[in-house]
């Protein structure tokens, strides 16, 4: 592991307003598995776009097992053995998995080689993979699979890999960093960027931290506790969220047998769901990805709207109104899709905090838009929410991920809401700020709100919801009081790793 692999030297990129990497410089061994740790904005996705030609530096330079290294585009890239899996996939839904990865390839052979080529590559490194089936009926673990395929195909010397596990089913995650451990053993290097601590210290090798766009520091991650990483990330000693139950007898939310038909050929259908979640609960929802989560939302957040009957908010039958009515009364979602479904990507923070704090922060009194009040409330989400972004009129599109995820928590919660619904709410983001978003949640329940919170991170229902439910299948387990819940009942609510059973026994 004595080789070095890739050696970056005085990269630097700025945006307007903000130094995105300043000066940075590590270098990366053949077949070695380094991390790239930081808070959210502290400038990795920029580092490995740099890495990958997405984005090319202001200064410094890269070599490549010694050679001048400073790919233009990404297949110039690709064909110097650099691949990447990006956090969001690039997938056809109604093309199968050979057709997917052929469009990803220069020179794709032909179909039956190629379906011969992916089986033989997903059986060797642990990752079964029917090359004719459609993308649109993978889980979100499989079509990872894909993408991981795709680059493994390439037979790359340096692997990236933005936050591979956030899609992933614990059990799934084991598959993976078997993957990956075979891959390092065979000399691949890995980049590996994440916000799971505890992940890191399982896989990774060697660890860069970067702060606000500098390199900060270097660690052995077996040999450091997850704190001290994440007090190396932030710079200042972490705070873990007080959990002090405050449900009470009053049930604020009710769903009677709530049922919804798939939007899509490939979404999940909502049946019979029944749910009564009291005032100052937090009620958490597990589940694979893809089992009703984003469904289950939009019938809460009232962008799918159901006959009447079906849902009650403190008396209130709720289910047929649009979601500006609901807004009005109080019921308030966060989507899990930031980008394009939270967020309008073009449109400013100040436009942003408009799109969903009209009604309940009267922005728009007498159908005029106040904007000195919208720019007043955007910049209250920016500054509690400790959302890093030169000013309030930046694009949503220019905040790092975990930066809009913030934001788009912070605009719901600051809009004091009686029933919270929110998908994923600390996806993306670092540990400093998750911790505060739960705390943020924790304190919403404690003034008398309904929280509903929508997570794959089971940690994170653990730590703070009152009961836990799983979806699976668009069907809702019944709730169990998370105190004293073990991972295997869990994993049994959840339906267990089902869909990985049904992938080995395909082989
Ligand atoms: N295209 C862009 N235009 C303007 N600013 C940008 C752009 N891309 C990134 N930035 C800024 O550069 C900084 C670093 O962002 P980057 O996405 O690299 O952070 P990150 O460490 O990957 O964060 P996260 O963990 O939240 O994904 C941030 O302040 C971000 O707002």
């Amino acid at each position: 592991m004595s080789d070095t692999l890739l050696a970056l030297d005085g990269l630097t990129k700025a945006y307007p307003g903000v130094i995105a990497n300043d000066d940075v410089s590590f270098s990366i061994g053949v077949g070695e598995v380094h991390a790239l740790l930081g808070e959210n904005g502290a400038g990795k996705s920029t580092l490995v776009k740099m890495i990958y030609g997405l984005v090319k530096p202001d200064a410094g330079k890269m070599t490549l097992h010694g050679d001048a290294y400073a790919p233009g585009r990404p297949s110039e890239a690709r064909s110097l053995g650099v691949a990447m899996v990006f956090q969001h996939f690039s997938l056809f839904e109604a093309l199968d998995v050979a057709e997917n990865i052929a469009l990803g390839m220069e020179n794709p052979p032909k179909r039956r080689e190629l379906a011969a080529r992916i089986r033989e590559v997903s059986n060797a490194y642990g990752l079964p993979l029917d090359p004719g089936r459609l993308v649109g009926e993978l889980s979100a673990g499989e079509r990872q699979r894909v993408e991981i395929i795709r680059c493994l195909l390439q037979n790359p010397r340096l692997l990236i890999m933005d936050e591979p596990t956030s899609v992933l089913t614990p059990q799934e995650v084991d598959i993976l960093f078997g993957t990956l451990r075979k891959l390092s053993a065979e000399g691949t290097a890995i980049l590996y960027i994440s916000h799971k601590l505890d992940e890191i210290r399982a896989l990774c090798d060697a660890a860069t931290v970067l702060r606000r766009g500098k390199v900060v520091g270097t660690c052995v991650p077996r040999e450091t506790t997850a704190r001290d990483m994440a007090e190396l990330m932030v710079g200042s000693t972490l705070h873990t969220p007080e959990r002090r139950s405050t449900a009470s007898e009053d049930v604020l939310l009710e769903l009677r047998k709530v049922s919804l038909p798939a939007a899509t050929p490939f979404g999940t259908s909502l049946h019979d769901i029944s749910l009564s979640v009291h005032a100052g609960e937090v009620m958490g929802i597990g589940g694979v990805a893809g089992n009703g989560q984003d469904e289950f939302l939009s019938v809460l957040s009232g962008e799918s709207l159901l006959a009447p009957g079906h849902i009650w908010v403190a008396g209130d039958d709720i289910g047929a109104q649009p979601p500006q009515t609901r807004r009005g009364i109080g019921v308030l979602a966060a989507p899990e899709e930031r980008l394009g479904h939270a967020a309008a990507p073009d449109m400013s923070l100040v436009e942003n905090a408009l799109l969903t704090g009209s009604v309940r922060q009267k922005l728009a009194p007498n159908g005029f838009v106040n904007w000195s009040a919208t720019r007043v409330f955007a910049e209250k989400v920016i500054a509690d929410y400790d959302v890093r972004t030169p000013n309030a009129d930046v694009a949503a599109r220019a905040l790092s991920g975990g930066n809009l995820q913030k934001f788009v928590i912070g605009r719901e919660i600051l809009q004091a809401p009686r029933v919270l619904v929110v998908n994923q709410p600390t996806w993306g983001v670092d540990a400093a700020a998750a911790a505060s978003i739960r705390q943020a949640l924790l304190d919403l329940a404690e003034q008398g709100a309904a929280v509903i919170v929508i997570s794959q991170d089971l940690d994170e229902l653990m730590e703070i919801a009152d009961r836990f439910a799983a979806l699976n299948g668009g069907r809702l387990t019944d709730p169990r009081p998370t105190q004293g819940l073990t991972i295997d009942e869990i994993g049994l609510m959840m339906g267990g790793a089902h869909d990985m059973e049904v992938a080995h026994a395909a082989q």
